[in-house]
């Protein structure tokens, strides 16, 4: 079952066309990374789904439920963080989320309960200060934890790991793994190795449309290629390398910042096979030989001009 539809989605800002036909679902026990380019629309269709916001054109269903501007009733299912939560600083974070829970009307003894196994989910049960001594990261967990606190069936991260150094970076992408065991994720962000490490499936934003849908691995084998890289010693060997004749039907770069030539390469064995005949043929002794796996980066670069 999927947990999120969107079909045909349509919003402008004046003349600016944002969302143009944006369709997608999400299905349940998943987490689906929402990537796009700064500006293509992520927080816009998160705002839409929440009801936050107006659409010109489309339909979006959570849990088999339409949503309705300004009417909240599906955003039961859904748990929301911000990219940049806002919480108040002078309260620890047992004190907000027992402050949030009471807004929503949960039991006191369920916030009790519920405040305390999420703490530990997000590694803040031992933090007894005020949340405004909270590092960054601290304040992305708790904002986990106050979105988990309904149990939604839908958890919406926008950008949750984007201005985080790596390790705080890391204890967020290990939270959400854990979360899927709870929940469905919708994950939105430009760091596309964040998405490679904890997705399941990917939609790439871009003209107001996904351009692109599938399983991390289904993208890999489908759209991008693998790359043979040889490394050489002087800008001279690069060069004769590089002016084989059999080089002219390869699409090859070379890098910047070393003598290093790479070559996309649909069938790597064989285009490995043509480099070291090429290296022995010509006498070049090469510092280093190897083959990539297509990474996200590339085919996202690829799709998106
Ligand atoms: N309320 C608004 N009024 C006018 N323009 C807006 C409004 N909200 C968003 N926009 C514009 O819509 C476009 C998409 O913005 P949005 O914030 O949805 O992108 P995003 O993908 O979340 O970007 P980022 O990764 O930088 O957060 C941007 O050009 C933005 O300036």
């Amino acid at each position: 079952m999927d947990i999120l539809t969107i079909v045909g989605l349509e919003k402008s800002f004046g003349n600016q066309r944002v969302l143009d036909g944006l369709s997608f679902s999400v299905p349940e026990g998943s987490i689906y990374g929402f990537i796009g380019k700064n500006g293509s629309g992520k927080t816009t269709t998160m705002k839409v789904i929440l009801g936050l916001l107006q659409a010109d054109a489309g339909e979006i269903s959570v849990c088999g439920e339409k949503v309705h501007y300004g009417d909240t009733r599906t955003n039961r299912f859904i748990g929301y963080l911000p990219d940049v939560p806002e919480f108040y600083g002078f309260m620890t974070a047992n004190e907000y989320l027992r402050l949030c829970g009471e807004i929503t009307g949960m039991p006191s003894t369920l916030i009790q309960t519920k405040s305390e196994e999420l703490l530990v989910l997000v590694g803040l049960a031992d933090v007894k200060k005020r949340i405004g001594t909270f590092s960054r990261g601290m304040k992305q967990r708790l904002g986990i934890a106050q979105a988990l606190l309904n149990e939604p069936r839908l958890l919406i991260c926008d950008e949750p790991t984007s201005a985080l150094d790596p390790i705080g970076r890391k204890e967020i992408l290990d939270i959400l793994l854990k979360v899927k065991e709870r929940t469905t994720v919708l994950f939105s962000t430009h760091v596309l190795t964040d998405v490679e490490a904890i997705c399941d499936r990917v939609g790439i934003l871009d003209g107001g449309k996904i351009v692109l849908t599938g399983s991390v691995s289904e993208l890999k084998k489908t759209h991008s290629r693998h790359s043979c890289t040889v490394t050489f010693r002087t800008p001279a060997d690069a060069a004769v390398f590089q002016t084989d004749p059999r080089m002219s039907t390869m699409k090859t770069s070379l890098s910047a910042k070393d003598y290093s030539i790479s070559i996309q390469a649909t069938e790597p064995e064989q285009t490995m096979a043509l480099i070291i005949r090429i290296l022995s043929e010509t006498g070049l002794v090469p510092l280093r030989l190897e083959t990539a796996e297509p990474k996200l980066e590339d085919i996202f670069l690829e799709v998106v001009q």
